[in-house]
């Protein structure tokens, strides 16, 4: 039995994970972990009594296996920089992570010989269409990507985007020096990751989309995937768990265990 903590266990994500890991003969909830509740009391989330609530990381005296990660952009380095000193397995799906906090946390997980996962996103779709533009970015030098989300997403751009233009980028060894343009309104030309621009769009009705979109003389290709479930995440969170059980290092991105 992995037993696992799970980090914004009440937030959007943290509920999904809570149903799945209470559901899953071959996990225990150990613990569950947000530093902004006040009662500790595991019956008033609804909760098994004898899941250890905490408030504060200093009262995690008993590590679990797995640190299971849906906090926030903001908490997320100190609460996986924790984890993996404590010698829990990092399972990471908050954005927001710079490049240099995810090395680091690399760092120090490979040099305790801890596996871990940093996922930008746990869905399949989303694993294939980053796959997919990472191939498409050797042929084709110029793209820009959109990602759609709901409007409670606190960061922009989307960790699935800078992700994408992070292996886009890396495909591509090269700044795309973009076209010089007069923006009348600031902005409006989007994020710039080494030449390949982000959009941002936040509105109700979306859960989670991206489309990559590449432009050569002529012709543009789209690759796009959508999210309208959260539950399409579970799957991964559920490979991701037992995978880094059975690893040494920590890797960034669903695809190295699938
Ligand atoms: N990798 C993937 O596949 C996916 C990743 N995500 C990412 O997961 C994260 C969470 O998303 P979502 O559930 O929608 O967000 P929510 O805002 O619904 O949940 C975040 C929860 O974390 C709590 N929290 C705040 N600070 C901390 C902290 N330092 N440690 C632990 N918990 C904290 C919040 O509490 P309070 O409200 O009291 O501040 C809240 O309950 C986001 O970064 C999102 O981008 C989302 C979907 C899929
Ligand atoms: O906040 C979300 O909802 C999501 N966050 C992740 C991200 O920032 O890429 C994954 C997915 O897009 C949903």
């Amino acid at each position: 039995m992995i037993s696992v903590i799970i980090a914004g266990f009440n937030g959007t994500m943290g509920q999904k994970a809570v149903q799945l890991i209470t559901a899953s003969p071959e996990f225990q909830l150990a613990g569950a972990y947000n530093p902004h509740v006040t009662s500790r009391r595991a019956t008033d989330y609804g909760l098994d009594g004898a899941v250890s609530i905490y408030n504060d990381l200093q009262q995690i005296t008993t590590p679990a296996d797995v640190w299971l990660d849906f906090s926030t952009p903001g908490g997320v380095a100190n609460n996986a920089q924790f984890a993996i000193t404590q010698g829990m397995h990092p399972v990471i799906g908050t954005s927001g992570l710079t490049a240099e906090q995810q090395h680091r946390l690399q760092a120090t997980a490979n040099a305790r010989q801890l596996g871990g996962i940093i996922a930008p996103n746990f869905g399949v779709t989303a694993v294939l269409m980053m796959k997919f533009a990472q191939q498409a970015a050797t042929y084709l030098k110029r793209a820009e990507i959109v990602e759609y989300h709901h409007e409670d997403k606190l960061d922009a751009p989307s960790g699935t985007a800078l992700n994408t233009a992070r292996l886009i980028y890396a495909a591509q060894q090269a700044d795309e020096p973009q076209p010089s343009s007069e923006q009348d309104l600031l902005g409006t030309r989007g994020g710039d990751y080494h030449g390949i621009k982000i959009h941002a769009v936040r509105l109700p009705g979306f859960v989670a989309d991206e489309e990559v979109i590449f432009g050569g003389p002529g012709e543009t290709l789209t690759i796009k995937q959508s999210t309208t479930d959260r539950q399409s995440f579970m799957a991964g969170v559920k490979l991701a768990i037992t995978a880094v059980m059975q690893r040494q290092d920590l890797v960034i991105g669903l695809e190295n265990i699938l």
